[in-house]
């Protein structure tokens, strides 16, 4: 599926929160949402997610403008991974899952066949299976995370939008996440706070900073030591592997980080 955003303005009474955005995403993209605390990721998502009513501008899926669609028809299309999302606690893992195909059933009628299936594959996808089970109440911060990333897989959406996914998964789970979101065919927009981690996995970068939009293209292009110092405030030592891979390292201004001196 393919989103546009055009020209696209958000806020609350006296601030502009959102301004002036505007972004193309392909279908099958898998598209880096980067940019400091407060620089307008999460309102971005979810006015592109149907719960923000833009103040002005469009927000199209496939070219089709989408205001005015109600919860159920967004949900068909779309998924979205909320930052802090919590579920009813007397639910197990297996039933916060199955919520993903609420959009395709009619409220009165069981699971079928073909729910189930999906929801199994959805929990085995994210390591779930033998938890499906446990009271939701009971599971860590990173299982819930995961649970929560399997309902969206379970809703079957052309695109999956994330908002920082992988911050309370271990470094195993994040590499899997984001392994899936590159190699998967839905379109995919994630706001990430590792750059190395979005530099490595996304096809493209948009940089918000106040927001806006300041910086769309390839990793290799959005991050660079100038643009890192201006948006975050750090200095940054940006490299690449022979494969390609971006890898960068911090430090606050003014300060040096200590190198391993010569031993013996
Ligand atoms: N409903 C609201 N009322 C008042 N201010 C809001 C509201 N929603 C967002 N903001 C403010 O808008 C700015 C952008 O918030 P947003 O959550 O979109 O940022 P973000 O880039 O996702 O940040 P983070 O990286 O910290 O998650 C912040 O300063 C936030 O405090």
């Amino acid at each position: 599926m393919n989103i546009e955003v055009d020209h696209l303005e958000w806020g609350i009474p006296g601030k502009t929160i959102v301004r002036d955005v505007t972004l193309r995403i392909r279908s099958g993209e898998t598209v880096g949402l980067i940019g400091p605390n407060g620089s307008g990721k999460s309102s971005l998502l979810r006015c592109i997610a149907g719960l923000r009513k833009p103040t002005s501008g469009v927000i199209r899926y496939d070219g089709q403008d989408i205001q005015g669609w109600n919860s159920r028809q967004i949900a068909q299309q779309a998924a979205f991974v909320e930052q802090s999302a919590d579920s009813d606690s007397d639910l197990r893992v297996a039933d916060v899952v199955a919520l993903g195909r609420t959009p395709f059933r009619s409220p009165w009628k069981a699971l079928d066949r073909t729910d189930q299936i999906v929801i199994d594959a959805a929990l085995e996808r994210l390591e779930l299976t033998e938890l499906r089970s446990r009271e939701w109440k009971t599971l860590s911060g990173g299982e819930r995370q995961r649970a929560h990333i399997a309902r969206a897989l379970a809703q079957q959406p052309w695109c999956i939008l994330l908002d920082e996914p992988t911050n309370h998964l271990d470094i195993k789970h994040q590499l899997a996440l984001m392994d899936l979101l590159a190699t998967t065919d839905q379109t995919i927009l994630v706001a990430l706070h590792d750059l190395s981690l979005a530099a490595r996995y996304c096809d493209r970068l948009v940089l918000m900073s106040g927001g806006t939009v300041i910086a769309d293209g390839t990793p290799g292009e959005v991050l660079t030591a100038e643009r890192l110092r201006n948006v975050f405030d750090v200095e940054a030592h940006i490299t690449s592997d022979p494969l390609g891979n971006l890898t960068i390292s911090y430090s606050r201004p003014g300060v040096t980080i200590a190198t391993p001196g010569p031993t013996g």
